[in-house]
């Protein structure tokens, strides 16, 4: 039986769109379902200052077919070097809607993040005095913590001591993957929140292993046990305010992906809103998926919820997704999530 869903217009609340022909590729893919996303600033270089925020988002709108309404929330790449009073007028402008926090080293592109942490109190202090968010990577890099508790343990010893020094922060911690993420947020009640990507709500770390390895299932953080795969589709099943859409999604060519040192990266921006659908009725809770993709998003960036709509329709066949998207860098596989879906999008 065909059956439809309509929800308010999803938004994206953690994207990679790169740049140049990589940008142009990917940007229809979001932009096909998606009214706006927080666009990750990891380039290379990094987009730092509040004058590469406005030119990077004057290429992405460059690069936006006619006919596609989209809106590129920008955000700017912390480094000890931020100055406070740039971040404060790109914010004032209404430029930028985030600023991220990558540590040192801890993912792609992050090369230019921070090591140490005092060295950026001014700018956290300016963005708690203005209500700015921060959004984090959280994961510490230290060589003797085990890779699959890099985010325990950025919660303790990073993170809560930031929010406890920097009292009114307001702060996402982007793309969580474990039961301590989910449990630190809800423990917390006014202005942290997380967002969670599709790939984390599907995958486990048997995904990238057993049977071979699956260099299109790694990313970072990386996909933790099953118990805490279940806690994240708890969490962005239940309706909570404070969880919400980011899909991570972030291309890396075949080339790069498929190699004796992959890069870290799913790319999800095809078919996530499919796969979201799969996912919030299996978990009985289709009529959460709404909150999820479009509506706690903007609650907590005190924007106003998208005016127009998304339909998803269930049909009986499975649907054909692309297995990759064609770049002038080179191909970019979609993310398989190994069981056939039924719902598509326009
Ligand atoms: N998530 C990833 O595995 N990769 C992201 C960086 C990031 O979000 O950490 C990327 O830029 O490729
Ligand atoms: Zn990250
Ligand atoms: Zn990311």
């Amino acid at each position: 039986m065909t059956h439809s869903l309509t929800i308010a217009r999803p938004d994206d609340w953690h994207l990679h769109l790169r740049d140049g022909a990589m940008l142009t590729a990917v940007l229809p893919e979001t932009a096909r379902h998606f009214g706006r996303a927080i666009i990750m600033p990891n380039l290379v270089p990094p987009v730092v200052t509040g004058a590469q925020a406005a030119a990077y988002r004057d290429r992405i709108l460059a690069a936006l077919p006619n006919g596609m309404a989209f809106e590129p929330l920008m955000t700017l790449y912390l480094t000890e070097d931020t100055d406070p009073a740039d971040v404060a007028a790109a914010h004032a402008s209404g430029l930028i809607k985030a600023v991220k926090l990558y540590p040192a080293g801890a993912t792609t592109n992050s090369a230019s993040g921070v090591s140490d942490f005092n060295k950026v109190r001014p700018v956290l202090e300016k963005m708690a005095e203005i209500g700015l968010p921060l959004c984090l990577h959280g994961e510490v890099t230290d060589a003797e913590i085990d890779i699959f508790d890099r985010e325990a343990v950025f919660i303790d010893r990073v993170l809560d001591p930031i929010r406890k020094a920097t009292p009114g922060l307001r702060v996402v911690m982007e793309h969580i993957t474990t039961a301590n993420g989910v449990d630190y947020v809800k423990s917390n009640d006014k202005g942290l929140a997380a967002t969670i990507t599709t790939h984390h709500l599907i995958i486990n770390r048997n995904h990238i292993l057993v049977g071979g390895i699956k260099p299109h299932y790694y990313c970072l953080p990386v996909a933790k046990r099953e118990t805490h795969r279940q806690a994240l589709r708890s969490a962005a099943t239940s309706g909570d305010a404070r969880f919400f859409l980011g899909t991570d999604s972030a291309p890396h060519t075949d080339p790069n992906k498929e190699s004796a040192c992959g890069c870290a990266g799913c790319f999800t921006a095809t078919n996530t809103m499919s796969l979201l659908a799969h996912v919030f009725e299996e978990n009985g809770a289709l009529d959460k998926l709404e909150r999820f993709t479009s509506r706690n998003g903007p609650a907590f960036y005190r924007l106003p919820v998208n005016s127009d709509t998304l339909t998803l329709t269930k049909q009986d066949q499975p649907v054909a997704f692309p297995t990759k998207i064609d770049t002038l860098d080179g191909p970019v596989t979609v993310f398989d999530p190994g069981f056939p879906v039924h719902w598509s999008a326009p």
